[in-house]
């Protein structure tokens, strides 16, 4: 095995690079050849790999996914704080709905019993026949309350406030809806306020409209009596006088519409879990493109070998690289011969299918994660192999010339007969000022191989 295919012994020795684990990490890797090889981030087009900048292409490629993963949470968290604000909402909105149709609904009773003792108070009290039912108001102290008629008629006079109460009566008993007319000075014992009523009764005094409540699953409403000239009649001897609050009557509604609390949780978690799966799915699809999409910018897409862009960044980074760590690096170009006579024989898909193979034969026989075969032209290759020099160098350009020829692609115009490669072979050990120099010496080396008849390597002088 030629010595740049060898494992170099393991270098981590204890306390030569433990400053870190990611340090000690890179390190090895960076000085291992062997373990260069396993290094992901080296199959990887576009990433950087001098030894400096790969430390901080580690970091950059990694960085780039987490950036990524953190936008795609803060996505997911936004989106989580949008359902919740949703929720939130809807659930407030539905409180503040339940709460406008309970007060809507009592003041419209409200409003239909005012109606109902405005018709009683303008006929001055009705005559109602005499029931076990209906039986003559002994609170009421008004001439002519009680007319017999005849032997089986009596009528009894029903005043608001009788009328009041009795279809309070009729309301519990059709719907549960209590209707209570009561007062803080009432004449009727069974009017007196519940201690709820008695401090609306106050806040009406102080001048409150109307006030309603949510307890338990009913509700309770009451808004205020205000004397008029026809209750004068009856409740002048208690002080009343025109316009004031002589008392209320308070509405209790059995059932409110409930907040659909179980259906706005499980509508909102469905909405919330959907939108996270789409968001990770969509994030995983994008990362997923975007990386071909890194990928596909530095690959030649006939030969599916490492494009001219790629070759040229990563030399230069790779001659950088070298030269910090005073490890040589070495460069080989190679050219088909005669591939203008190819194409003219056998056609240009012909001569595609040609390149192909010669590239991915080329790739193949590279062995190291650090090296790396790029289309440098038209039907020119670069392999570019750090930490490689030495006499091993001619045996792998030979190699390299063999399997093209064992490709064994026919070439009428060729002298064997088949398609061969001419290699340009050039080693910097510190002594080029720049990676264009380096590339100069290998093409100088591949023209002088294609001057001695094509199908060789030459080596460039050291
Ligand atoms: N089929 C195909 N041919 C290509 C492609 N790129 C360049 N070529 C051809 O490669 C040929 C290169 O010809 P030359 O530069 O004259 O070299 P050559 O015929 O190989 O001769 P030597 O290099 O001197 O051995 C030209 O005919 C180009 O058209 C390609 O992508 N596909």
């Amino acid at each position: 095995m030629p010595d740049r295919l060898r494992p170099a012994p393991y270098p981590i020795s204890p306390g030569g690079h433990f400053r870190g684990m990611l340090e000690v990490d890179l390190n090895t890797v960076l000085t291992d050849p062997a373990l260069n090889s396993c290094y992901p981030c080296r199959y990887l087009p576009g990433i950087d790999s001098s030894p400096f900048t790969y430390r901080q292409t580690f970091f950059s490629f990694r960085m780039t996914d987490r950036h990524f993963n953190l936008r795609l949470l803060l996505a997911a968290l936004l989106w989580c704080a949008l359902v919740g604000l949703s929720f939130a909402w809807n659930l407030y909105q539905a409180h503040v709905q339940r709460q406008t149709l309970a007060i809507e609904t009592a003041r419209s009773f409200f409003e239909q019993i005012l109606i109902t003792r405005s018709w009683n108070a303008r006929h001055e009290g009705v005559y109602a026949r005499v029931t076990p039912d209906t039986q003559p108001n002994p609170y009421l102290k008004v001439p002519n309350r009680d007319l017999r008629c005849s032997e089986d008629l009596c009528l009894t006079l029903i005043n608001p406030a009788f009328m009041t109460r009795q279809i309070a009566g009729i309301a519990q008993h059709r719907n549960g809806v209590q209707f209570h007319i009561t007062s803080l000075k009432p004449i009727r014992p069974e009017n007196e306020p519940t201690p709820w009523e008695a401090e609306a009764l106050r806040q009406f005094e102080q001048g409150l409209a109307e006030k309603g409540e949510i307890f338990g699953e009913r509700y309770r409403y009451m808004a205020p009596l205000y004397t008029e000239n026809a209750c004068l009649k009856c409740h002048k001897e208690q002080g009343y006088e025109k316009g004031d609050v002589r008392g209320g009557i308070s509405v209790t509604l059995p059932h409110i519409a409930r907040i659909p609390f179980v259906e706005l949780t499980v509508s909102h978690l469905a909405i919330g879990l959907g939108g996270l799966l789409i968001l990770l799915v969509m994030g995983h699809l994008l990362e997923v493109y975007h990386r071909q999409l890194r990928e596909q910018a530095n690959i030649d897409a006939l030969t599916g070998v490492s494009n001219r862009r790629y070759f040229t960044g990563h030399l230069e980074q790779e001659w950088r690289r070298g030269r910090r760590g005073q490890q040589p690096l070495t460069l080989i170009l190679c050219d088909i011969d005669h591939f203008k006579a190819y194409n003219d024989t056998f056609g240009h898909p012909a001569g595609d299918q040609c390149l192909r193979q010669v590239a991915q034969a080329l790739q193949g026989k590279l062995g190291r994660g650090g090296d790396f075969c790029a289309r440098y032209g038209g039907e020119e290759f670069a392999l570019v192999l750090p930490n490689t020099s030495g006499s091993e160098l001619q045996t792998f350009a030979e190699e390299l010339r063999q399997i093209v020829i064992s490709l064994n692609i026919p070439h009428p115009s060729n002298a064997g007969g088949v398609v061969t490669i001419s290699l340009g072979v050039a080693t910097d050990e510190g002594s080029c000022p720049g990676a264009e120099t380096l590339i100069q010496h290998a093409d100088r080396a591949l023209y002088l191989a294609k001057q001695k008849g094509r199908n060789r390597v030459e080596i460039h002088p050291a």
